[in-house]
């Protein structure tokens, strides 16, 4: 393997179908993806997009053979593990957060947690560590002996996240684990999720919120209607190649500008020169058109764009809907 290859998959989705009783429409149609093993993967969508839909086979809550048609049964391969024999492996290596809550409000964190773990079968003899070790990542030190119901909405979703660690997984699955949270819980869910895919865990991330994927994911995907819209790496998603920047090594004169923004929608901020490339430009007429006004470029990138942007044409949506 050369040091750039791809991380190998740990979750390979291929053609998986899913549609709910009675539904009229199939929640998920022909869906396939991979996500790479200790990658922070975002999945993201509109409301009933079918995010949740697909956490839930990936997790084995719902099964991908129910209710789809002969020849429509796709596959889901998790770790080597092929779902349709393997679930319980898979189960055993998948940690879910879901977005409801899902612990006993009468219980405090503590109890919960042992209840939990007792649960997932844990050995007895690692009950404390795990505890231990849950407690630690969530912060949940200082509330362990407070009935739950008694939490601020961020240590609920701290709890929950905690309970989804316990049996020590190697994939989590995060299911909108920050609505409804002020600024600082949502820091510090953020900070630990970093800090679990830091520990090798792959984490699977889904979330309203632009600016928290485009914070800690290295891959999207945007699903809509049940369909993949689009997969990439974020890096290659924020890569804007019809826009680019232009380092000048002296200062654009203002007659200069004004005679390169009768060719060239370009603004200059002082220091670098930033303009969108038309469907008909070329970048070399560009250059030399650059050139010919004077503007001695040092330095050429191009310019980004916010996940927002891109998830929004893809969605084909926009702010007023
Ligand atoms: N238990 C169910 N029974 C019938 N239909 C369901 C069920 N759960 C979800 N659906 C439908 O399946 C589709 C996908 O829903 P899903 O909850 O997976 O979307 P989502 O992307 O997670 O949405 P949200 O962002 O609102 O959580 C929607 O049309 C939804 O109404």
């Amino acid at each position: 393997m050369t040091q750039n290859a791809s991380p190998l998959p740990i979750v390979t989705v291929d053609a998986i179908n899913h549609r709910y009783t009675g539904a009229a429409e199939a929640a998920l149609k022909n869906i396939s993806l991979t996500i790479a093993e200790g990658s922070c993967f975002g999945l993201l969508g509109p409301n009933g997009a079918g995010k949740t839909t697909l956490i839930s086979l990936l997790t084995g809550i719902i099964s991908p053979q129910q209710n789809t048609q002969p020849g429509q049964q796709g596959r889901i391969h998790i770790s080597g593990f092929d779902y349709s024999r393997d679930a319980k492996k898979i189960k055993a290596i998948s940690g879910l957060v879901p977005q409801d809550y899902a612990f006993y409000p009468a219980l405090t964190g503590r109890e919960n947690l042992q209840f939990f773990a007792g649960l997932y079968q844990i050995a007895p003899a690692d009950i404390a560590a795990r505890i231990d070790y849950c407690v630690a990542v969530c912060g949940l030190e200082k509330v362990l002996n407070q009935r739950a119901a008694t939490y601020s909405g961020g240590i609920k979703r701290r709890l929950n996240i905690g309970l989804g660690l316990l049996h020590n997984p190697r994939i989590l699955y995060l299911d909108e684990p920050t609505v409804g949270i002020d600024a600082q819980s949502r820091y510090f869910i953020l900070q630990a999720i970093q800090q679990l895919k830091a520990s090798g865990m792959t984490i699977v991330y889904t979330s309203h919120y632009m600016e928290e994927v485009e914070q800690i994911c290295d891959e999207v995907a945007i699903i809509d209607h049940g369909e993949v819209l689009l997969q990439a790496p974020m890096a290659t998603l924020l890569l804007n190649e019809r826009q680019l920047v232009v380092t000048s090594a002296q200062l654009v004169s203002a007659a200069a500008l004004s005679a390169l923004q009768q060719n060239l929608a370009v603004d200059w901020d002082g220091t670098e020169l930033t303009f969108e490339l038309g469907d008909e430009q070329r970048l070399s007429d560009v250059l030399a058109l650059l050139e010919r006004t004077g503007v001695v470029v040092s330095k050429m990138h191009f310019g980004s764009c916010s996940l927002e942007q891109i998830y929004l044409h893809a969605t084909h949506r926009n702010l007023r809907q």
